[in-house]
């Protein structure tokens, strides 16, 4: 009778690639990469069909338009999220704590003040910490590629949550533990590696596993104890006067209905989201550039016109739209969250004639050629060129219907990235700073051969893709360059 009432509720899904019985295609999933095989099934069974894991159906959504339907137009019955069973077991922490953004309209947090005017108040802290990574590539050129990237990104998110000086370049990194303790969150919200979610009869067992239990307990307390230290040594303002999130909230507890263990949440939330996300564009930017040595001609050519010996700024934004528009082909051509976050259909909901049953889950398949490489709205989706959003006197395009602002990258209905607009501006402003400042090179080997990384050299970090470790030469475009950024740097 279970296995009658479950056919009922599932036969009219859309289909989706043959699988065995009970297993269903569990066999392959690869666990890496899921996108690349999701991508492969959707050239077969189209924009939406459903693959299944022991029992459990995943709606996989693979166009533009089929995403803006399902996710924003009927955002009221998909914006919630599936139970982590494996990330609530491990960590003590259950996916509200991680996402409790999106409970009323566009995101509680959209409202609380990270919206795209409030995130504004971080501008003149961004700039001076993209002077800051020029500086620091210019000034220890021996450290990897790498890790300014990831100082950089961490250093943005940290002071614009908890205030404070930038982090050093060969000191000590304040965020350090608690990216360390978060990273275990990451692995374990991913339900393709986790038995449990995909057997989630076994909760109970694994449940009472003693050791299980007290990593857990550990892990949490280890967390809370340093979320609550940041939290109460955060300051005020940060040097140019923007209020910090968690002074933002705050003091805004009650008016947010929220306790402090919430608020802290919410701005480790935020840290771990933000910057992993950050630290990847980075590298998929010099990964592009490299790549496309005309495309990063072209972005100069424009700054020297515009900046000519002085950095740039937020102020000229409006002139610089090859910036722009190399942002908007980042995150089409290598969207850095392939799959965004996994959604929920809390109701049935119909859709082309199909029923989606209550608790399926759901994809928004970013990476798909069916989606930012949709064919049909993106030309030649395989190249990386930001052209395609200018018109002929190289101003900005207006964005084709549904692509949000031609920002797919960042999801989609009322849990899209909070983070979205912060994130735009510190990769405008970085890497309007870093095409200003250097020409990147390739570095060469004993024998003069340069030593390249291609770009499907990606690898697998939990939800993010990202290129695997690549060395970069920055060879400086400005005499007394040096001097140029430390003027810039007006702390
Ligand atoms: C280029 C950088 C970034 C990319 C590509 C990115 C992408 C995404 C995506 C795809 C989602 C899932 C949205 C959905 O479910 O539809 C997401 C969620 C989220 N992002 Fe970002 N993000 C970036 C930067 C940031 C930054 C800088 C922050 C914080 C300052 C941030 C905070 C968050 C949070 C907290 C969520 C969870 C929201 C929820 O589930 O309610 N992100 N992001």
């Amino acid at each position: 009778a279970v296995r009658d009432g479950i056919r009922k509720r599932t036969s009219r899904l859309p289909p989706g690639p043959p699988g065995l019985p009970l297993l269903g295609n569990i066999l392959q999933i690869p666990s890496q990469f899921l996108a690349y095989k999701l991508h492969d099934w959707s050239k077969q069974y189209g924009p939406i069909y459903t693959f299944w894991m022991m029992g459990q159906p995943f709606v996989v959504l693979n166009s533009i338009k089929v995403a803006a339907d399902v996710l924003d137009r009927k955002s009221d019955v998909t914006s919630d999220k599936p139970p982590m069973i494996k990330m609530a077991c491990e960590t003590e922490v259950d996916s509200c704590q991680v996402r409790p953004f999106a409970d009323v309209g566009d995101g509680r947090l959209y409202a609380y003040g990270f919206n795209i005017r409030s995130t504004m108040r971080f501008t003149p802290m961004q700039e001076n910490e993209a002077a800051h990574l020029a500086l620091g590539l210019l000034r220890h050129p021996d450290k990897p590629f790498n890790e300014h990237m990831h100082r950089f990104a961490a250093s943005i998110i940290f002071r614009s949550t908890y205030g404070g000086d930038t982090i050093a370049h060969m000191g000590p990194d304040p965020s350090k533990k608690i990216e360390d303790l978060t990273l275990r969150l990451m692995a374990a919200s991913l339900p393709q590696n986790s038995v449990v979610d995909t057997l989630p009869f076994l909760k109970p067992l694994i449940e009472n596993v003693k050791w299980l239990r007290k990593q857990a307990d550990d892990w949490y307390n280890e967390v809370c104890e340093e979320g609550n230290r940041l939290y109460d040594a955060a300051i005020p303002a940060d040097h140019w006067d923007a209020t910090t999130t968690v002074h933002d909230l705050n003091i805004n507890l009650e008016k947010y209905g929220m306790t402090k263990h919430d608020a802290m949440w919410m701005t480790l939330a935020l840290f771990m989201a933000g910057q992993e996300t950050s630290h990847t564009v980075l590298r998929i930017f010099a990964l592009a550039m490299l790549n496309n040595p005309a495309v990063m001609r072209a972005a100069q050519e424009q700054l020297d016109a515009v900046c000519g010996r002085r950095p740039p700024t937020f102020a000229d934004r409006e002139r610089l739209p090859y910036i722009d528009a190399i942002i908007k082909e980042m995150l089409r051509w290598r969207p850095p969250v392939p799959l965004s976050l996994l959604r929920m259909a809390s109701e049935d909901f119909e859709y082309q004639g199909y029923t989606i049953p209550k608790g399926t889950t759901l994809i928004d398949n970013i990476w798909c050629v069916g989606q930012t490489r949709d064919a049909s709205v993106y030309h030649n989706p395989d190249a990386f060129d930001p052209s395609r959003f200018l018109d002929a006197s190289g101003n900005l395009l207006p964005s084709p219907p549904d692509t949000r602002s031609d920002l797919l990258g960042f999801g989609h209905g009322r849990r899209v990235c909070p983070g979205k607009d912060f994130a735009v501006n510190g990769m405008f402003i970085s890497f309007a700073y870093l095409l200003w400042a250097f020409q990147f090179e390739w570095p060469v080997d004993e024998s003069g051969k340069q030593v390249i990384c291609g770009v499907d050299e990606m690898e697998s970090h939990a939800l993010v893709a990202t290129p695997r470790p690549f060395g970069v030469v920055l060879k400086s475009r400005h005499e007394s360059l040096e001097e140029h950024l430390r003027a810039a740097m007006k702390e």
